[in-house]
């Protein structure tokens, strides 16, 4: 079969998770990664990196099962690997907590973690505030160290990497046969998406070996993240709020918010401080479309809008663009086999 030239922009743990899940399972195809910023500088560098997702409204549960799943499966598989230290990946065992008895006690990804159980009273005493809990081991993965173990995978397998902007999909249409889009919230203008918009998230980093478990409060504006060199505590949920910077009224919150659940924290040093914006979406982007690109139509293949959950998501939703790429390849050319 003749080479055919795939892009990938992006660089982000949506793009470069696509991109080495295209580069190695179909190596007829020459695929380039584009971006205009790489590791440290993307969102996903900064975020928590925990697997633990919400529910999507408006996506099949099933599909979003497989989302986390696929994840899940691939990450424990580099845990249990000799990779592991390279790859930042690593198990974590803690609490989710609520104030008031959630409506859902069981989420959807709870059979797909490790041990998912109730909290138990005693368990519970610690935090006088909230009434319910559930205990289970998930995986964290830093970006920060995964993005560039990625690079290198996805080098391997024969895939270039470049630095740019794209200001449209026209600038690619005479060098590619497929755009794959991993833009985040480039996408807004980059495809002219209107429904995709910033949820501002701010994180500190602080020095803490002593705490060993995660705590979630279930609002999902207050946790506390062990990680492999430091202990993330967060965070905001600031709506269509575009500032970049450090404000330091939330660092004040933040503080307070995770010494109330881990006193021990208002001893701890802060590290450092972070912003990022959630790409979000009422729903994933996660689908195929013909693209009339200078006077031809061009598959482009979309994944973007994965909002806090980006980094659970980023292996199974690469899984299905590799068969939306799959399904492109065969409609350009029917008899190969693939
Ligand atoms: C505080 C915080 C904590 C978080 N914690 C978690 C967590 O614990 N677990 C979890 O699963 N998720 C978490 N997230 C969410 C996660 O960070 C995102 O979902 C994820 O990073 C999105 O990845 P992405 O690759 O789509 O976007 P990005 O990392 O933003 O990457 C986008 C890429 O596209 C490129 N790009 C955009 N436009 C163009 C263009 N026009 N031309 C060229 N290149 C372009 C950019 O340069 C960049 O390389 C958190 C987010 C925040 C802010
Ligand atoms: O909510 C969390 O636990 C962490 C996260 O994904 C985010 O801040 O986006």
């Amino acid at each position: 079969m003749k080479t055919v030239r795939v892009v990938v922009v992006g660089a982000g743990v949506i793009g470069f998770s696509t991109a080495v899940c295209i580069s190695e399972a179909l190596p007829f195809c020459s695929v380039t990664l584009l971006a205009d910023k790489f590791s440290p500088d993307t969102t996903s560098d900064g975020a928590a990196g925990i697997l633990f997702a919400a529910q999507f409204p408006d996506i099949p549960l099933e599909r979003q099962k497989r989302w986390f799943k696929d994840s899940f499966d691939h990450l424990l598989a580099i845990v249990q690997s000799q990779h592991a230290p390279d790859a930042g990946v690593m198990l974590s065992s803690g609490f989710q907590i609520f104030k008031d008895v959630p409506a859902v006690k069981k989420p959807f990804w709870s059979e797909f973690v490790i041990g998912f159980r109730p909290m138990t009273d005693d368990e519970l005493k610690r935090f006088p505030d909230h009434k319910f809990g559930q205990a289970f081991t998930t995986l964290k993965c830093e970006c920060s160290t995964y993005l560039p173990w990625l690079e290198k995978r996805f080098r391997k397998a024969g895939g270039r990497v470049e630095q740019r902007k794209i200001n449209s999909l026209q600038e690619l249409s005479n060098s590619f046969d497929i755009i794959v889009n991993c833009s985040g919230l480039g996408s807004k203008t980059l495809v002219g998406d209107t429904e995709v918009y910033p949820v501002r998230g701010q994180v500190l980093k602080v020095e803490a070996p002593w705490v060993q478990h995660f705590i979630r409060d279930g609002d999902g504006k207050t946790y506390i993240y062990p990680g492999i060199a430091s202990v993330t505590i967060g965070g905001t949920r600031q709506e269509a709020d575009w500032r970049l910077q450090v404000d330091d009224g939330d660092t004040k919150g933040i503080l307070e918010r995770c010494s109330r659940l881990e006193p021990s924290l208002s001893k701890a040093k802060i590290l450092s401080k972070w912003v990022g914006l959630r790409p979000s979406r009422r729903n994933p982007r996660v689908e195929r479309e013909l693209v009339q690109l200078q006077g031809r139509q061009v598959p482009v293949v979309h994944n973007y809008g994965h909002g806090g959950w980006g980094v659970t998501l980023a292996w199974g939703t690469a899984v299905d663009v590799l068969e939306l790429v799959r399904q492109c390849l065969h409609e350009m050319s029917p008899q190969a086999k693939l």
